[in-house]
């Protein structure tokens, strides 16, 4: 059955569920588009604050009459409290409420930058992988849901992450507990959820995968500021985040802005990383400060946040990493590895 068939048919099946305060959820103007994938099956109902209780059964009844139209796909039915107004972040979201831990983890480092493309999911991978390997359990979650490319990286792609329980089964890569949104995607596919949904999408992920007992969550964020982020920092007890950036001036411009953010929501920022901060030559070994020296150090001291270090920009953690073999993991004494775990025993002793 074609995907539109199946979230239409569902849709018709919900008309079965009656909602708080009279009606039904299929013609309840608060219910979402129905996302249908090869092996999720997505949607929200939003609702007024303070409803969320109410509409608990509803949602029940809804996974009950979708999971069985949705075959072996994992269902995701969130309930979102549409936003009030409060005291303004920069998105005008809500005044931050209870955060708690999630089951199991010990810490959570979330990384994130200011603008796409400067290696984050790259950095995020094999700074896990260095954690790893100074003796802790490490897991980490792809919560980039627009572009998640951690499976790519990992070697996971196209793997689905699914246990009979409807509790997610995280992968397990390089000694690491992997979950992403991307393992529910074929390869290539966008991700279409947006606002709420996608934030609720996230914490299901968080909370709905089975992460045993780990030292270290590492979290790979979106680029930017925006809904997943405040979700996030909202919910969850984050302890600190890691900023990414390329030396280039912009780059760092977009990473103040990230860390702003971060400051305004209490979330602690536990450095900057500086990455493609210097070539070097393939043939010769020689390195080339292509844009400079010391400029995201500088940031950091003007920004007041540690500077955890430079990763070069180096042919082979290309090629490895789009290959899914990160640098740590394929070569851990190489000196591409050696950058990465330097950044993290720095990053372990901040902590500390
Ligand atoms: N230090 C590095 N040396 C060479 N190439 C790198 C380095 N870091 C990242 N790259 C490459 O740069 C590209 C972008 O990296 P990556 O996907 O990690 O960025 P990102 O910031 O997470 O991007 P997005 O915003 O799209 O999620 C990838 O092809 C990656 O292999």
């Amino acid at each position: 059955m074609a995907d539109t068939e199946l979230a239409a048919q569902i849709k018709a099946a919900l008309a079965a569920i009656e909602i708080p305060g009279g009606g039904d959820l299929a013609s309840y103007s608060g219910l979402s588009e129905i996302i249908v994938t090869p092996s999720a099956l997505a949607f929200a109902i939003g609702v007024a604050p303070g409803m969320e209780a109410a509409f608990g059964p509803a949602r029940e009844a809804a996974i009950g009459i979708a999971q069985q139209l949705a075959g072996s796909r994992k269902v995701l039915v969130s309930i979102t409290a549409e936003k009030q107004a409060g005291p303004k972040f920069s998105h005008g979201s809500p005044q931050p409420q209870g955060k708690t831990r999630v089951q199991g983890v010990r810490r959570i480092i979330a990384v994130g930058s200011g603008k796409g493309g400067v290696g984050k999911s790259t950095t995020s991978v094999n700074l896990a992988l260095s954690l790893a390997a100074e003796g802790l359990k490490v897991g980490m979650l792809d919560a980039d849901l627009y572009g998640p490319s951690i499976p790519k990286l990992l070697g996971i792609e196209g793997r689905t992450a699914l246990r009979d329980d409807g509790i997610f089964q995280p992968h397990g890569a390089f000694g690491l507990k992997v979950m992403s949104i991307g393992s529910m995607l074929v390869p290539g596919q966008a991700v279409v959820w947006r606002g709420p949904m996608a934030t609720s999408g996230l914490r299901q992920l968080l909370r709905e995968t089975d992460w045993g007992d780990l030292d270290v969550l590492v979290i790979d964020l979106p680029p930017g500021t925006g809904d997943i982020h405040i979700g996030l920092f909202q919910q969850t007890i984050v302890d600190g985040v890691v900023i990414v950036s390329t030396p280039q001036d912009l780059a760092l411009i977009d990473a103040q802005k990230a860390i702003d953010m971060l400051r305004r929501m209490s979330v602690p920022v536990l450095g900057l990383i500086e990455n493609m901060s210097y070539f070097i030559a393939p043939d010769t070994g020689n390195r080339y400060d292509i844009f400079g020296t010391g400029g995201a150090e500088r940031a950091a001291a003007r920004l007041d946040i540690p500077f955890l270090g430079a990763i070069p920009l180096v042919m082979s953690i290309r090629e490895h990493s789009d290959a899914g073999a990160p640098p740590v993991a394929l070569l851990p004494d190489g000196p591409e590895a050696l950058a990465y775990r330097n950044v993290a025993r720095t990053l372990l002793a901040t902590v500390a």
